[in-house]
């Protein structure tokens, strides 16, 4: 989706890399390196002027040995097949390394959802259920929010979803509105669990975050909350955010030295993620170019917006400060810009355990409609961090004990898991 990267690709290479160091059986990598299962289908929806227009959409699942399918349904106007493939086999090694009982899965539709109505928006989302109910299921596979799809939209599929198979299904999809089976945290989730391996990191690295710094690309959903924790829960101060300007079509970097306040930044962008420019002017913020965000002098990066931004062109940018990047989105690093952060030190935490918190809180979500029974947002921010400093914690020792980097540690742990649950099940 972002220029010429090709995200499967580079799974598959993240992928290859790490089997080779761990001389993991041809047969074994063979199941590994491809998805089992992919759905390529047509979505009809009613227009509101009346006309029929075709949607294309996808479900990838790419393993199942641990459990049941999991992951996001994004809509996006440049969403691929490949796109799709790479970011559900992510999926699979993002359950196994903070060790959910749960599998990976992907799905998109070819869309921006800023162009459809809310009536269309609800019969596209229903259209999906209706074509994929047969593979999907709190058994099968388990579908949540991603990019341009929201809490709602899962709220609708769940009804959808619930009428078909004639009883109430909660668990069918997680990401749901709190009152119409949502849990607590979930909105959260994943902002913050990229700031607990912040922290975890900060520890290793003995950097004091009070005394840090953070520039952050992108201000949705991870962005966000990736912000409001670093300043809140860690402490530290974030320079920037970056965000797509829907109206003027390009991305914008929204600076302030002294620390912007992401929730008056929230309080100003519209429903289409877009920050309005002219209060934030009027509120002391520089606005500059979408790619500045990359080159500021902190002591920390977060992209969190689309995979391959930080890339051969743009890597070789970013600032002697920096000490760690935390990936908030998923595949934001190329293997060429990774070679040149390694080459220089730069401490990662990778994306599918930087951002595992989202998965994480689902899980805790299907677990408790499962219940039936419902946790505080206290006990759910209490497990997650547990579970993400548990990871941090299971990456970091291998990184330590194999002498490899973190990204190539957390697929050493994560793999180890798959394949052991392939073993059980008798597969290989
Ligand atoms: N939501 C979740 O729970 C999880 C999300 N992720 C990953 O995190 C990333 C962000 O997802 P999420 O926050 O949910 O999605 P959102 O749709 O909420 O936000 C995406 C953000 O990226 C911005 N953006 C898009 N293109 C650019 C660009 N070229 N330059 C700068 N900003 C850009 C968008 O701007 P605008 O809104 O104006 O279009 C928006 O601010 C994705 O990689 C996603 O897969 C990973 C784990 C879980
Ligand atoms: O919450 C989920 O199930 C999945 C979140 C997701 O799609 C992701 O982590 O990339």
């Amino acid at each position: 989706m972002a220029g010429t990267t090709n995200a499967f690709e580079m799974a598959q290479r993240q992928f290859d890399h790490v089997a080779e160091l761990l001389k993991l059986d041809p047969q074994v990598r063979e199941i590994l390196r491809w998805p089992l299962r992919e759905f390529s289908f047509r979505i009809p929806v009613k227009m509101d002027d009346g006309t029929i227009r075709m949607f294309q959409g996808f479900r990838v699942q790419h393993n199942d040995a641990r459990g049941p399918n999991k992951g996001g349904i994004r809509f996006h106007p440049a969403e691929t097949i490949d796109t799709v493939r790479a970011l559900a086999t992510w999926m699979t090694w993002k359950c196994a390394v903070v060790d959910i009982p749960l599998g990976g899965g992907k799905g998109g539709v070819i869309v921006d959802p800023a162009t459809l109505s809310t009536g269309e928006k609800e019969r596209l989302v229903r259209g999906w259920v209706d074509i994929m109910v047969r593979n999907v299921g709190p058994r099968q596979d388990v579908p949540a929010p991603d990019v341009g799809t929201t809490g709602q939209m899962m709220g609708w599929m769940m009804d959808e979803y619930s009428k078909l198979k004639g009883e109430y299904t909660p668990g069918f999809i997680t990401g749901k509105p709190l009152g119409g089976g949502g849990s607590e945290g979930r909105t959260e989730a994943t902002g913050f669990g990229v700031i607990y391996t912040v922290r975890e990191a900060m520890k290793h690295l003995k950097l004091d975050p009070k005394k840090c710094s953070a520039a952050i690309q992108g201000f949705g959903n991870v962005a966000q909350y990736a912000a409001i924790g670093f300043i809140e829960i860690l402490g530290g101060k974030v320079v920037c955010v970056s965000c797509w300007d829907r109206i003027d079509k390009t991305s914008y970097t929204f600076y302030k030295a002294d620390g912007i306040d992401p929730r008056y930044l929230m309080s100003i962008t519209d429903q289409y993620g877009t920050i309005d420019k002219e209060k934030a002017k009027a509120a002391g913020y520089k606005i500059e170019d979408g790619g500045e965000w990359i080159k500021k002098d902190v002591d920390v990066l977060i992209p969190a917006a689309l995979e391959g931004q930080i890339n051969a062109d743009t890597a070789p940018l970013i600032r002697p400060s920096v000490k760690l990047i935390a990936e908030g989105a998923n595949g934001p690093t190329t293997p060429e810009a990774d070679t040149i952060i390694q080459s220089r030190g730069i401490f990662q935490v990778p994306d599918f355990l930087c951002n595992a918190g989202g998965v994480t809180v689902s899980y805790f979500e299907a677990v408790q409609n499962d219940m039936n029974f419902y946790w505080t947002k206290e006990e759910v921010h209490d497990k997650l961090d547990t579970k993400m400093t548990q990871a941090f914690g299971a990456v970091l020792d291998m990184s330590l004990k194999e002498k490899v980097n973190m990204r190539d540690a957390a697929y050493m742990v994560a793999i180890a898991r798959v394949v052991k649950a392939m073993e059980l099940r008798g597969w290989i």
